[in-house]
């Protein structure tokens, strides 16, 4: 099968819609991100095929899983644009914010950003826990993938959000004892497990996972701590 065909017959499956324009645009990131990975590390996975599986249908799934229509979105520790940037591509009706600690891919992102003409994305250089300080409580949803632990990636996130709002977390579907190691995490920093949905990336037998956590009350002020106080001491 070719990433286009691979990419079509995944988004149907999910019930996305599949239009020439969003197959293309997800191509068109996919080939600037391969382009970029030869000069810079940005992914370990470099087979076209792969990349509309592991990375762009991975990441599709979070849209069966909330609705971001209209919403403020920040997708923490994004690396290269995941999820954030299938998000973006697919559906042009949300602001999005896309965070990273590491300058460079920052940079890539609002280049490739710029260049394919998406609207709505804010490329920002800092660590989440920095972030929060001047954006707490500002958002609607927030994604992750591969950053920390539960515990620590829900100090991370949570405080960003708003009350009301959730927290998509994507997780491997091994994730059961880190998931009851952050319940008291979760609730100390004003959320509840919602929902914990696994899923199969079509066209692959890879089945991985979303924690959707709700944010039901304020986080409390003093969290997020420093970086190096939640390493040393992450939330149990
Ligand atoms: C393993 S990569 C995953 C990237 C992407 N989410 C993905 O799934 O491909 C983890 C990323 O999180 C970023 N990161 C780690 N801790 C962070 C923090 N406290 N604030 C912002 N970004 C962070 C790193 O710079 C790195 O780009």
């Amino acid at each position: 099968m070719t990433p286009e065909q691979l990419l079509r017959e995944g988004l149907a499956a999910y019930g996305l819609p599949a239009d020439a324009a969003a197959i293309e645009g997800l191509e068109e990131f996919s080939r600037r991100l391969l382009e970029r990975n030869q000069v810079m590390n940005l992914t370990a996975i470099t087979d076209p095929c792969d990349v509309a599986a592991l990375h762009l249908l991975d990441c599709a799934y979070l849209l069966t899983a909330a609705d971001f229509q209209g919403k403020s979105v920040v997708d923490v520790g994004t690396g290269a644009g995941f999820p954030g940037m299938p998000l973006r591509i697919l559906e042009p009706n949300f602001d999005l914010t896309l965070l990273d600690s590491l300058g460079k891919r920052v940079d890539f992102l609002r280049e490739t950003a710029d260049a394919m003409g998406l609207r709505r994305v804010r490329c920002v250089h800092a660590r989440a826990e920095e972030f929060a300080r001047k954006h707490r409580e500002q958002f609607d949803i927030a994604t992750s993938r591969a950053v920390a632990q539960l515990n620590v990636l829900c100090e991370l996130t949570l405080p960003l959000v708003k009350v009301g709002g959730v927290f998509l977390a994507m997780k491997s579907v091994e994730s059961d004892p880190e998931l009851q190691e952050a319940r008291s995490a979760i609730a100390q920093l004003g959320g509840a497990v919602e929902d914990v949905t696994d899923y199969t990336i079509p066209g692959t037998e890879v089945t991985h996972r979303v924690v959707r956590i709700r944010k039901e009350r304020p986080t409390p002020a003093g969290f997020p701590r420093a970086f190096a106080r939640i390493k040393k001491a992450p939330l149990r």
